[in-house]
């Protein structure tokens, strides 16, 4: 059992931290050779099996990591190399380099992945050199992206969309994506060339940014053995770069319609990698655990990297930034704990030959047991012709020709060579027969969970339909209040008409200023008359009698009931006011109403909407042939539904379809 190594690389500070701190200062201290501090962040110490610093090169993190994992891929043991981090923290740096383009082995930024391309057929040569072209390697390259729990092959974009499978031979993988031959680095790198500006082409036009996904590339590595019996040795290791997607958490306040779908897949396949490494880390420290690694396409695909079998890397990049110093703790806290984590790693390997070789080789394997092995021995023979085995009690031999045990007796001199290859063969065979045992138990597993999820979601699809049935109450009680809102409406209606009226009337009505004036006219004529009555006095009124009846004249015509007909009662400044304060607060009223409706019935829409999709979705897996109709159908209504437990529900239904998505 071997720990997941961890290695944390530090990226210089950027232009824009500099401006945005207005400061060099470091927020994380190297401590030592493998450990670390983020004082800012009052954080423990964190250990690492290595620590890049600011000024560590390419290379150095190639000797590091990418040297080690490829040396046991050359083994025949599977390998992966995770790059976590938030955004920007150096992670495509780190796998990649500098630049999209190749520009040779003399480019000293270029990344860990065309070093280790390097590096791989290098060792091959030499491999296949030392053994004289007895061993012969294959290389096979493939090259994902998981964006939005959906995975695009990116050697051919213009095919739809692959999906996950396992079966007991292959384990999980990548069903129908495309596997390319490559025989030394220049291929190999054409290949990462080709599937990384597909990634920016598809990024470009779908509106999708790279950070937000991951990214694979898987690399098959055979190796081929021709063994002096005829037959011949295959081992295979799966070797895989992942580039991960900014680790920070996104936002999903004021995000909606594909935006928001993105950012909660992003959280759960984040969320589900913690899951997966805490219960991981928790099995490490004795406890029993069940790990989700369904829960996520990303640590599904990747089960065996994680706990299972594989060497597995992970390389946490961080800023220095005192402004990034939060992320840079988080980082690190994953880090420390991934770290706990325990793969057991073996040799994949099987042995291959035509009919005639494999049961020579049988028949002389079957004649050594019989000479070699005494009932005496902790595993042997019994006298009954069974095979005592310590792991698998007493199993039964296959028959014993008489010549296969002459010929064995007649190749004594070879009996100690050949009963280490008898030896060797059943070690496989029950290495064989503990992986079934072992794939059984997590069929088992798998079997209960999703009897688990089904139950489960019963359960919640019986809330959502004591919900929906709840809202259309809530809904119906609104329309029925809806009278409210009309009678809200009318009283609007019938405040605003008047108002209208109150206008007009206003305007209609001659102005008062106007009488004031005529009445300084007439005073003025008074006055005049009343200079000129001297000289005619008797014959006119006096100036005062005069303007005190012109007066009375005036008052009693403006009160007098014909005049209050002809012109309307202005009504005062503060009955206006209130009652377009009135009619303000019904209109608030009317629209709150109003976008509660909205909201409600939104809701309620698209949850119908969602289960809809379920339902038919589900007639149509159940009308399905094929399983590659079944996963396809699986795929679009998946990619149908937004609400989340639609979703899971759908998830749990297509899995019992489909039986391995
Ligand atoms: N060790 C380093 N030395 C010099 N420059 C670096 C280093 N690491 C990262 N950079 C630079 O920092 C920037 C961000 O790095 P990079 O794109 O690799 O981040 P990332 O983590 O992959 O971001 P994303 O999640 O958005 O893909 C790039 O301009 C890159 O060249």
């Amino acid at each position: 059992m071997d720990n997941i190594q961890v290695f944390m690389r530090i990226r210089p500070l950027s232009e824009d931290e500099f401006k945005r701190d207005r400061s060099a200062e470091s927020a994380v201290h190297v401590l030592a050779d493998n450990t670390v501090s983020i004082p800012s962040q009052r954080s423990e110490n964190f250990v690492f099996d290595f620590v890049g610093r600011e000024d560590s090169t390419q290379e150095d993190v190639f000797d590091a990591i990418g040297r080690r994992a490829v040396e046991r891929c050359i083994q025949g043991y599977n390998g992966t190399i995770f790059a976590y981090g938030q955004t920007g923290s150096g992670k495509t740096f780190t796998m990649q380099g500098a630049r999209d383009e190749f520009t040779g082995p003399d480019d000293e930024l270029r990344g860990l992945i065309p070093r280790c391309f390097e590096h791989l057929f290098h060792r091959i040569a030499e491999e296949e050199a030392r053994t004289a072209g007895r061993v012969k390697y294959l290389c096979r390259a493939s090259y994902i992206e998981i964006y939005n729990e959906t995975i695009y092959d990116l050697l051919d974009p213009m095919t739809r969309t692959c999906a996950v499978r396992e079966d007991i031979k292959r384990g999980v993988f990548v069903d129908g994506v495309t596997e390319e031959t490559v025989q030394d680095p220049t291929e190999a790198y054409d290949v990462f060339v080709r599937g990384t500006t597909n990634r920016h082409v598809s990024a470009t036009s779908m509106n999708r940014e790279s950070s937000r996904s991951h990214s694979v590339l898987m690399l098959v590595i055979q190796s081929l053995t021709q063994m002096d019996t005829g037959l011949t040795e295959i081992r295979e290791a799966r070797f895989n770069l992942v580039d991960l997607a900014g680790s920070e958490r996104q936002k999903l306040a004021n995000t909606s319609g594909m935006r928001l779908k993105e950012a909660a897949n992003i959280n759960k396949s984040l969320s589900t990698l913690g899951n997966v490494i805490n219960s991981l880390v928790d099995i490490s420290n004795g406890k029993s655990r069940h790990v989700n690694y369904r829960d996520s396409k990303l640590t599904f695909l990747l089960r065996d990297s994680l706990g299972g079998n594989s060497v597995t890397f992970i390389i946490a990049n961080v800023s220095p930034a005192m402004c990034n110093d939060a992320e840079t703790a988080s980082t690190l806290r994953f880090a420390q704990r991934a770290k706990m984590i325990r793969n057991k790693a073996v040799v994949n390997q099987d042995m291959h030959g035509n009919v005639p070789q494999l049961q020579a080789e049988i028949q002389r394997l079957k004649a050594q047991l019989a000479q070699l092995k005494g009932p005496q021995s902790a595993g042997g023979l019994s006298p009954n012709g069974t095979l005592r085995s310590p792991c698998f009690g007493e199993m039964p031999l296959p028959p014993v020709s008489a010549s296969g045990l002459d010929a064995a007796a007649a190749s004594a001199p070879t009996a100690h060579q050949e009963h280490r290859t008898t030896q060797y063969l059943l070690i496989l065979a029950m290495r064989k027969l503990r992986e079934t045992e072992r794939q059984k138990a997590r069929y088992a597993e798998t079997i209960l969970e999703l009897r688990n999820t089904i139950n489960r979601h019963r359960r919640q699809l019986h809330q959502q339909k004591m919900v929906l049935k709840l809202k259309a109450a809530e809904v119906a009680a609104m329309r029925r209040n809806a009278p409210l809102a009309y009678v809200a409406t009318a009283e609007n209606a019938a405040l605003r008409e008047e108002i209208t009226a109150l206008q007009s009337a206003l305007s209609a009505q001659p102005d008062y200023s106007d009488l004031l004036i005529e009445n300084l006219q007439m005073r003025e004529d008074l006055e005049y008359y009343a200079e000129n009555a001297a000289a005619h006095d008797g014959e006119l009124p006096k100036k005062s009698d005069a303007v005190q009846a012109l007066e009375a004249l005036v008052i009693s015509a403006a009160f007098s009931t014909d005049f209050q007909g002809a012109f309307p009662i202005i009504p005062d400044d503060n009955v206006y006011l209130g009652l377009e304060e009135k009619i303000k607060q019904s209109q608030h009223h009317i629209n709150d109403l109003e976008l509660q409706r909205d909201k409600l019935e939104f809701q309620i829409n698209s949850i119908e909407e969602d289960w809809q999709y379920v339902n038919d979705g589900a007639r149509r897996l159940a009308d399905a042939a094929t399983d590659a109709a079944r996963a396809e159908i699986a795929e679009t209504t998946m990619d149908s539904i937004v609400g989340d437990q639609a979703r899971d529900t759908w998830q749990a239904i297509a899995s019992v379809f489909t039986q391995r998505l």
